[in-house]
């Protein structure tokens, strides 16, 4: 058994005790020491032994593998399992205390055990009459509290009863955040842009992010913008974050060089749980939107994070939408059982092709341009959460843990990289298809619709990568010998497919936190805590070193030291190329064709 699940909870604040029957040092064994994941070892010969152009034959098979949750069908028919595979998988969960682990973080637990938090993203979508308690109280009034805020702040921004400080309306938007301050708000955007009610509503407005500390990301957001008719977002879950707070520092200067200080109060809003920083910075913090520290920053599109630029862009009646969406998929992930819960199945499914058939990659596949960043989000979700390589106890696993996620919209993916997944290593696909699409267009003449056309692209792929194609008929389509080897597709290549009724907020919300969940479930599975990211902090720290040095070899012309041959030699080589600039005055450095707003 590896974990005894007796977790002792405190009265008011919920954290974890540890067990004490588990092991002499009260550590957990690892999950790979229990009996269900021996089991799977075993069954993987007999999952060896099968092909999916056979699995597929068996129509009660296929049918027990799709599964339909308010409008979503999830398809796993094409996953290398047989129904003993799943009841093997349920066992693991089981042993794993999924169930229970998912209870714990709607009951507030301090699941995120090595940063003493909850994890209750999911009460930031609750409706207004839930109860989720946190250290004792119920969090939900406050998160409608911030949410009326946005409404009625947006609504004044989209309005025109709020002006710019010369008092023109505030038509355009620059969120600046960087990785969960960035990425979930850029998918949602990106997925609303196109879709007819949302664009409408977005008539005459524009929304621009700033994450890179790039420069040339300041000259792209800026690009065509004008500061009085500009609104500035500061999102930062800590507003410590260097990259962020030096953009912040840039565009404030790009305000206040034309418009004076004074304007601040009027262009710039913040978003942080650290409100005393927001307005050390400057910022009224009757303009500052908070949360809270139980929300991850790769899970806080549905706080202010996500809410307040989107609501300013569309509306928050669209963003509201959203909310319940990806509120349906919390309700289903609390309370349906483990066999038909979707982001449980699908979490279970990625640990078996992660840990059991070998594949550490996932590529995510939309069939919809409008979710281009889906994957570019969830590669944040996935491999910030669970690439950690010791369990919640701290011990080194004995199996790699996360997900390599990566991916494109079909049918561009298909001209890129989908040759390798054919033919070169196995990759386990999720495709995302759309019923009814944004936009609808059909030329007369033409045999399908062009989103029929997109759409039978998406029911090929996941059945080329099933079937393969055979030298037999190779054979038969009379294909010369020696290039038979070439044109042969191995097959019995796993992936998944997702169809949901159309693309909306709400949509956009369930399919949102049905990765979320999923991810959850495969860390639960693994052991891990997939809501801290220590692995972030010595990349962070060295920058801070090499900054310093950079300052004074700029600055003094202080010889660099205390890096290694290499470090050395190209930072030198680096310096050595820009001595032309040597910090005289901040505007000397602004290119004014490139930054307008910073001609001196
Ligand atoms: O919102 P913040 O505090 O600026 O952090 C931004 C991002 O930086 C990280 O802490 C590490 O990259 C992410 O987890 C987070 O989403």
């Amino acid at each position: 058994m590896w974990c005894c699940g007796n977790f002792g909870v405190s009265d008011s604040i919920k954290v974890l005790k540890k067990c004490s029957c588990c092991t002499a040092s009260g550590q957990h064994a690892p999950i790979s020491e229990s009996a269900a994941w021996a089991d799977l070892k075993q069954h993987v010969k007999t999952i060896e032994g099968t092909h999916l152009r056979n699995l597929m034959q068996d129509n009660n098979r296929c049918e027990e593998l799709i599964k339909e949750y308010d409008g979503i069908v999830v398809d796993l028919s094409r996953q290398r399992v047989i129904h003993d595979t799943v009841d093997k998988l349920l066992n693991l969960a089981e042993e794993a205390k999924l169930k229970e682990k998912i209870d714990q973080m709607f009951d507030g637990v301090h699941i995120n055990e090595t940063e003493n938090r909850s994890v209750l993203h999911a009460a930031l979508r609750a409706p207004r009459d839930e109860v989720i308690n946190c250290d004792g109280h119920n969090v939900v009034p406050a998160v409608w509290d911030v949410l009326d805020k946005i409404d009625a702040f947006s609504d004044q921004i989209r309005s025109g009863s709020w002006l710019g400080s010369t008092g023109k309306p505030l038509t355009d938007v620059v969120a600046i955040g960087i990785g969960g301050s960035f990425l979930g708000p850029l998918f949602v955007h990106t997925a609303m842009q196109t879709e007819p009610g949302c664009a409408q509503a977005a008539k005459g407005r524009r929304l621009r992010f700033l994450a890179n500390v790039d420069p040339i990301d300041v000259a792209r957001a800026l690009l065509d913008l004008n500061q009085e008719t500009t609104l500035v977002v500061i999102v930062s879950k800590t507003f410590t974050t260097a990259e962020t707070m030096l953009n912040a520092r840039t565009v404030r200067t790009w305000i206040t060089s034309a418009l004076g200080v004074e304007a601040v109060s009027k262009h710039m809003v913040a978003v942080s749980t650290n409100l005393k920083l927001v307005k050390e910075f400057g910022i009224d913090p009757a303009n500052a939107f908070g949360f809270w520290d139980w929300v991850g920053g790769r899970y806080s599109v549905c706080s202010a994070v996500g809410v307040l630029p989107l609501a300013l862009q569309y509306g928050f009646s669209h963003v509201k939408k959203f909310l319940q969406g990806a509120w349906s998929i919390d309700d289903h992930f609390r309370s349906a059982p483990l066999e038909s819960n979707l982001p449980v199945l699908l979490g279970l499914m990625s640990v078996w092709n992660v840990s059991f058939l070998g594949c550490p990659a996932r590529a995510i596949l939309p069939y919809c341009q409008a979710l281009a960043k889906l994957a570019p989000h969830i590669q944040q979700v996935s491999m910030e959460s669970n690439g950690k390589g010791v369990s919640l106890d701290g011990v080194p696993l004995p199996f790699g843990t996360g997900e390599i996620d990566f991916g494109e919209p079909g049918t561009n993916g298909q001209h890129s990289f989908y040759q390798l997944i054919h033919q070169g290593r196995v990759i386990p696909c999720d495709f995302i298809g759309i019923i009814k699409s944004q936009q609808s267009v059909y030329l007369k003449g033409e045999q399908v619709s062009n989103h029929d056309e997109l759409m039978c692209n998406f029911f090929a792929q996941a059945d080329a990568l099933a079937y393969g194609k055979t030298r037999e008929e190779l054979v038969a389509e009379k294909v010369p010998e020696a290039l038979i080897p070439h044109k042969m597709f191995s097959g019995n290549r796993q992936s998944l497919s997702i169809l949901l009724p159309n693309l909306t907020p709400y949509t956009v919300g369930q399919l949102l936190a049905l990765y979320e969940h999923r991810v959850a479930v495969q860390g639960w599975i693994w052991g891990i805590n997939s809501f801290d990211q220590w692995g972030v902090e010595l990349g962070k720290s060295l920058a801070g070193k090499v900054r310093t040095q950079m300052n004074a070899a700029r600055t003094k012309t202080q010889p660099l030291s205390g890096f290694n041959y290499s470090t050395t030699t190209l930072l030198t080589r680096y310096l050595q190329g820009k001595t032309q600039l040597l910090y005289p005055d901040p505007h000397d450095v602004f290119p004014s064709n490139v930054l307008p707003g910073f001609e001196k």
